[in-house]
């Protein structure tokens, strides 16, 4: 039932800064479950790219550097090739450039492999826009986290702002709307709320409750 030898997976998808990192590393916590932040992946490959001077729609180049990608993730912070991105691939930049290369179908295999690796055991919460529907399509619980887009704007403009990087409410939104449009409409893996899936909208919903939800959601499904 949970598939590859019998790891359960918690997959947590919806569009931008509807909180799914935020609940996913508190699910991981809570169940001492391995966490994968998939996005963290294609933010790398535009990070990666834009450094080598490769062009965002040369899916060609960009599939060989998803390829070969020399991440390390540790204490909190995370590597390329030997330098610390942390930020970097937090900025606005990394976040437009992550969604552009994510719809190459290249890049999105070569990604696959890496990803399915962090199932191990005793489980793992994955969080991205695929997780349930491509990655890890037999997950034992499948969650569709979403916030009306004005929520999600002012979630992000705040969190910015309180890692003191400047930002403007309106161009956030305009960019949020625009990677939501090009995440749902791709040809490979698009974003989609899943049959399967149970749907938490968090626009009035506080963190703490959201991951509650997520926990029972769980606890339900898998009784001690
Ligand atoms: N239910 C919630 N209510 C209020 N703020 C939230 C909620 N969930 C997340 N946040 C805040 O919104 C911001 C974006 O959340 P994040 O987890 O980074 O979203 P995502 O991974 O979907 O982009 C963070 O500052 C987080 O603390
Ligand atoms: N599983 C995934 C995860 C992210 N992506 C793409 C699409 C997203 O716009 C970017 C960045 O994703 P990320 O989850 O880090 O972004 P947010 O925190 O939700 O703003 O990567 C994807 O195509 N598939």
């Amino acid at each position: 039932m949970n598939g590859q030898g019998g790891i359960p997976v918690i997959a947590i998808d919806g569009p931008s800064a509807s909180g799914k990192g935020t609940v996913a590393a508190r699910v991981a916590a809570a169940l001492g479950f391995h966490l994968l932040d998939s996005g963290a992946l294609y933010r790398l490959t535009a990070v990666a790219a834009i450094k080598a001077g490769v062009a965002l729609d040369d899916e060609a180049a960009l599939t060989q550097i998803a390829a070969g990608l020399d991440v390390r993730f540790a204490d909190g912070a995370t590597w390329l090739a030997g330098e610390e991105v942390s930020d970097a691939m937090r900025s606005e930049a990394a976040s437009v450039g992550a969604s552009k290369v994510a719809v190459f179908g290249g890049v999105r295999a070569a990604l696959l492999g890496r990803q399915r690796a962090f199932r191990q055991a005793p489980g793992l919460v994955g969080d991205g826009r695929d997780m349930g529907s491509v990655v890890f399509p037999d997950a034992a619980l499948k969650v569709f986290l979403t916030a009306s887009v004005e929520i999600r704007a002012e979630r992000r403009y705040k969190q910015l702002i309180e890692k003191g990087v400047s930002a403007n409410l309106e161009s956030l939104s305009q960019d949020l709307r625009e990677r939501d449009e090009r995440d749902r409409n791709r040809a490979h893996a698009p974003l989609v709320q899943l049959p399967d899936a149970l749907l938490l909208d968090t626009s009035s919903m506080s963190a703490d409750a959201a991951v509650r939800f997520v926990l029972d959601a769980w606890r339900e499904r898998n009784p001690q």
